[in-house]
């Protein structure tokens, strides 16, 4: 498990993690999400214990992690992939990390098997893709077998088969009974992985929910509708919450009510209706909506900006 109380961090005049409290529990893979810039590497990092919180505290299973006497086997992280020596294989640079953490080597192995890098675990890190050294992060968190596993964007530089991989992953590691808290600006792969959510904005805490409620309030579903009494029924939805859109002869899409409202209201009229479709909005459309006022870095409308430089701002649209 993972407590995050009353966590700050400033970097000069920037509160850059503002007060954030909330806690990760076991059993369940748990998304962090926020647009850029928002505080989730920083905050990742101080409960890894590499940078000091302003204020607050993070606690892992109970106690800081720095503290922990066996800290591979409390907590496994994967925080930057590339911070590893070129120089080495990938085999060495696990076997070193066994060592001195009192890891038996043969769990080496085990891990490379995990990750899919047996057949390359001989040769120099320099030489390994993005997903590659993305893999070889992931066997690094599991190298201590940990209760806890912590990964920063995991799903980086992953072709279609290693993002199978690691979402497979990542859900039996939950179902073993371990905490697993991941960030990724991949929307639809976090709606496939997580269960639950983290949602950040300058460094607050904007929702700490389940998936499904996260995209259930949202706003902006609507109900497409089929009816050969498309006008009439139009006409007796509509209201002051209400919209009703005419999306073909026979089809509207209204906004502000539920399908239930809609088929109740149809059938006490006695309008046949053979089409009633609730859409929700995605995970993708909910988090823009979430974090819309918080997003630090606007992409510029291209309409606008045609006569003018881009700047490192737009280039860093949100995602
Ligand atoms: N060492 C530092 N010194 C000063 N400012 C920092 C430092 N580290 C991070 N920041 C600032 O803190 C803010 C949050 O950064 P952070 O990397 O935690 O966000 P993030 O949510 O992980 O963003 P992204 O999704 O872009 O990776 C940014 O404005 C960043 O510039």
């Amino acid at each position: 498990m993972i407590e995050v109380e009353h966590l700050s961090k400033r970097y000069g005049d920037h509160l850059v993690v503002d007060d954030l409290t909330f806690t990760v529990e076991p059993g369940t893979v748990t998304g962090f999400l926020g647009p850029n810039g928002a505080g989730k590497s920083t905050t990742m990092r101080m409960i890894a214990g590499l940078d000091a919180p302003t204020a607050g505290r993070v606690l892992v299973n109970g106690r800081p992690y720095p503290q922990s006497s066996r800290p591979m086997a409390e907590m496994g992280m994967l925080l930057d992939a590339k911070g590893i020596h070129p120089g080495r294989s990938a085999r060495n640079h696990l076997l070193a990390l066994a060592q001195t953490n009192a890891i038996p080597s043969s769990r080496v192995d085990e891990v490379l098997a995990m990750v899919g890098l047996t057949d390359v675990a001989r040769g120099r890190v320099g030489g390994f893709s993005l997903g590659m050294g993305q893999r070889l992060g992931v066997a690094t968190a599991l190298l201590g077998n940990p209760q806890v596993v912590v990964l920063d964007e995991p799903v980086n530089g992953l072709d279609p088969e290693g993002v199978l991989w690691i979402r497979n992953l990542l859900t039996t590691l939950a179902r073993e009974g371990r905490t697993v808290f991941i960030s990724s600006h991949l929307m639809s792969e976090m709606a496939l992985t997580a269960t639950r959510l983290v949602v950040i904005g300058q460094g607050k805490l904007l929702a700490d929910t389940t998936v499904d409620d996260f995209v259930a309030d949202a706003t902006g579903g609507w109900v497409t509708v089929g009816t050969p009494d498309a006008d009439e029924l139009a006409v007796l939805l509509r209201g002051p919450a209400v919209e009703v859109r005419r999306d073909g002869p026979e089809q509207l899409r209204v906004t502000g009510l539920t399908a239930r409202q809609i088929g109740t209201a149809a059938w006490e009229a006695h309008m046949p209706v053979h089409e009633l479709a609730a859409h929700q909005p995605s995970l993708e459309e909910a988090f823009m909506q979430m974090t819309r006022e918080s997003v630090e870095y606007h992409a510029a409308d291209p309409a606008s900006t045609s006569t003018t430089s881009t700047t490192p701002e737009t280039v860093g649209a949100a995602s």
